[in-house]
């Protein structure tokens, strides 16, 4: 709904549908019932246009998309019209965010003002869509083409000043005004002056003559960044009408570009993207606990256990969310160049303008470098992230169960290990619980959160807590090897690797997986975090081919199949990006190039062992990474590891890169159908049997086919859970 005052001739209309303001049916319908009052009530010589409570709008309501109420008059374009064509002076304004369709409509004012520290942007993008009410024909007209296309195809948001700057937004209220009181007094200074140029619709885009040359470089920008993705170019293409056609021609173009794009299934995984990721907040442990009951612990101080890769980005996360981080390292060189890491990196942010002066004195001051672990007493909670071997964690367990407060949550930095094993060394084990981080940490919007078996409420409710304090996509799964990210990644490596034995080469495989929308492939991925990580996890599971006792074979793994070409690549030095040679060479630049080494070595390897090589096709070889690893994920989510499915796409999401506008490898399968998923899984396992266990078809996902077919996403677990827990249900 929308409220209504007059206040001193100025008529205050008010958004008021919280928690954001979003422009809901009846919010639309209501805000053009009172601009018509306004416009029609010979006392009112002016109109404000705000939000009440926390914002101004946010946008159209993203619940209404893909529903009949969306079409449902009138439109936001109705209520920009309306606003634009007024005889009396309208102005927005802003505080807290303007986005998409709110802007919109702040776009359709003569006139904006905003709080300092409000935001404005049109992110609709980021959805699959574009601004569909005018947005991409006003926004160019104000703020010139550069950098309508900037703001549009990448959906930034922006702050008051930037906007001020650039002539969007006619005055910046100071922090501590009142952002309707200074609206009130704006708009009874404009009446009387002329509103036709402050009609957006009415003047050209100033830099239009350049509109090739930026169309040139905006859509190599972006084919860059958002491999794959529809929305960014359709944006630009739209954008670029409103250089070269009248304004109504240029509001056709947006309304066809708004049409095709609704209509992608890529709109409708990024708008399930959207939800998704604040869903997974919303934890549960069922029959256990839940996000609403749990209370987390107040933490103060974290200490980290090793200062490598994973230790330097886990504190740097710790103290951008204003804890006090005792790093402990007791390799001398190590901590030293640790620390000068960690502060070189507060420093880099400084520069950036990320933090400001005083923030990045008080990071400075609350890291504590300790080389002993009594330098951990005081903590709240400690991360211990040193080498993946549970020999080497169970001992660190051991000593910090000594020196910490009881009350101090241990957890551990651990990709694949059991959690609860680790637990058992200590006598808090509704204490202890995993922290997955991905690396780089501090860069990585991914936090898996691991719950043991005896993780307390608190704990629980602690390590979620702490995860949305440093801002990260936190999700919560159960302890099972690999968790579910790395678990589920574990076959998509294996099948790439097969794939190398049977015909494919590392290129042919990453350029199907380029087309995909990844921005990098998988063998570009090995090479870019080192091959000897992957190989060091494998020997400390006794994987290695130096490993196996004479007369192994050298496919196989007790009955599973195995491929050793990883093994091969590390023994001969082929690091990665870092020794400047892996599954690809590296010529001065980050740029994989092919080397016939490796070619050698696969075709070797090829003949070594009889294989004849054929042509794998894209179909096969993408079905072939990607369906795997779906069916783990029902296997994960049929063993309660995962809660829902969205919890597995925003781990991919999130931790793998995994291109948003496909919403995840769930909602991929959810696309694709799983009645089709599961037949090409069923053909796998008939040609792989018993060897490739991963291609066994999980009986969630043959339920689900037997019974639903390709049932909503949503219902999946409702579903299945239902027939669970049924007496006779076999499942
Ligand atoms: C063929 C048919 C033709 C159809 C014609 C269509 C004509 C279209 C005309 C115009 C189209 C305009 C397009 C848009 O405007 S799309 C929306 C653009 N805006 C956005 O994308 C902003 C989305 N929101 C956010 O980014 C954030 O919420 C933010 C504003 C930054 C605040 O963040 P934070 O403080 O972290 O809060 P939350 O994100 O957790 O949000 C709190 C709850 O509010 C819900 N929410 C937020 N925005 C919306 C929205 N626009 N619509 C519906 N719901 C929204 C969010 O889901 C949270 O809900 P919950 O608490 O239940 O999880």
């Amino acid at each position: 709904m929308a409220k209504y005052s007059v206040e001193n001739e100025v008529a205050v209309i008010a958004v008021d549908n919280p928690p954001m303001n979003a422009l809901s049916h009846h919010v639309r319908k209501s805000l053009l019932k009172y601009l018509k009052e306004a416009e029609s009530d010979e006392k009112v010589t002016s109109i404000v246009l705000c939000g009440d409570g926390r914002t101004f709008p946010v946008g159209a309501d993203i619940k209404e998309f893909h529903k009949s109420v969306s079409k449902l008059g009138p439109t936001i374009l109705d209520i920009v019209d309306a606003l634009e064509k007024s005889k009396k002076p309208t102005i927005a304004a802003i505080h807290g965010n303007a986005l998409g369709g709110g802007l919109e409509i702040a776009l359709g004012c003569h006139y904006r003002i905003a709080m300092t520290n409000s935001k404005v942007g049109l992110p609709e993008v980021k959805l699959g869509i574009l601004p569909g009410a005018g947005g991409t024909q006003r926004l160019p007209r104000v703020i010139g083409l550069d950098n309508a296309m900037q703001w549009i195809a990448y959906g930034g948001h922006h702050s008051a000043g930037i906007g001020a700057s650039l002539g969007l937004i006619d005055r910046v209220v100071p922090q501590g005004g009142n952002i309707r009181e200074h609206a009130i007094l704006f708009a009874k200074a404009a009446v009387g002056k002329s509103l036709g140029q402050r009609r957006l619709s009415n003047i050209s885009v100033p830099d239009a003559a350049k509109v090739e040359s930026l169309m040139a470089k905006h859509l190599k920008e972006v084919s860059k960044k958002s491999r794959g993705a529809l929305a960014p170019i359709v944006c630009l293409q739209v954008i670029k009408s409103s250089a070269l056609l009248s304004y109504q021609e240029g509001l056709e173009s947006e309304r066809q570009g708004m049409f095709t794009l609704l209509a992608s299934s890529q709109s409708r995984a990024q708008i399930y993207s959207f939800f998704a990721e604040r869903q997974v907040s919303k934890w549960s442990v069922p029959g256990v606990t839940n996000y609403q009951n749990a209370v987390p612990m107040k933490v103060k101080a974290v200490g980290v256990v090793g200062l490598g890769t994973m230790g330097r980005g886990i504190a740097i996360c710790c103290l951008r969310a204003g804890k006090i981080t005792y790093v402990l390292e007791m390799n001398t060189k190590a901590q030293t160049a640790g620390v000068k890491y960690i502060r070189g990196y507060i420093e880099t942010m400084r520069k950036r303008k990320q933090i400001n002066d005083q923030q990045s004195s008080m990071m400075n001051n609350a890291l504590i470098p300790v080389d002993n672990y009594n330098g951990l007493k005081n903590v709240d909670l400690v991360i211990e992230a040193v080498f993946e071997s549970m020999k080497i964690k169970k001992e660190i367990f051991k000593k910090l169960e000594k020196v910490c407060k009881p009350s101090a949550i241990l957890a551990s930095n651990t990709s694949t290990l059991n959690i609860d094993e680790m637990a058992s060394v200590t006598k808090r084990p509704q204490k202890v619980a995993g922290m997955h981080f991905f690396a780089p940490a501090h860069i990585m919007m991914l936090l898996e959160n691991i719950r043991g078996e005896k993780s307390s409420p608190e704990t629980i409710a602690t390590i979620m807590d702490l995860g949305k304090q440093m801002r990260k996509t936190t999700v919560l799964v159960g302890n099972c090897h690999g968790f579910v990210g790395n678990r589920m990644f574990a076959y998509y490596t294996a099948e790439s690797s097969f794939l190398l034995e049977e015909g494919a080469y590392p290129k042919q495989v990453d350029d199907v997986l380029l087309d995909y929308g990844f921005a990098m492939g998988r063998f570009q991925v090995g090479d870019l975090s080192g091959t000897d990580i992957g190989y060091k996890i494998r020997r400390e599971r006794g994987l290695t081919h130096k490993q196996q006792p004479a007369g192994t074979p050298e496919r196989k793994r007790g009955d599973r199949r195995y491929s050793p070409l990883d093994d091969f690549l590390y023994e001969k030095g082929r690091y990665g990006l870092k020794a400047r040679k892996g599954w690809y060479k590296y010529e001065g630049s980050r740029t994989p190039i092919p080397d016939p080494e490796v070619r050698k070595m696969i075709d070797d390897f090829r003949k070594r062992h009889n294989i004849n090589p054929r042509h794998i096709s894209p179909e096969e070889t993408l079905q072939r990474m990607i369906f795997p690893l779906v069916n783990e994920g029902f296997n994960v989510l049929d063993e309660g590891i995962a809660a829902n499915p969205w919890d597995i796409d925003m781990i991919f999401q999130h931790g793998y890169a995994w291109p948003r506008h496909t919403g995840g490898p769930m909602y991929y399968a959810y696309t694709i159908g799983l009645p089709q998923v599961l037949k090409v899984i069923e053909e796998r396992w008939k040609l792989a049997g018993a060897s490739e266990p991963h291609w066994k078809p999980s009986k969630m996902l043959t339920w689900l086919v037997e019974h639903h077919g390709n049932p909503d996403i949503n219902d999946w677990i409702k579903l299945y859970k239902e027939r669970k827990s049924q007496p006779n249900s076999n499942l």
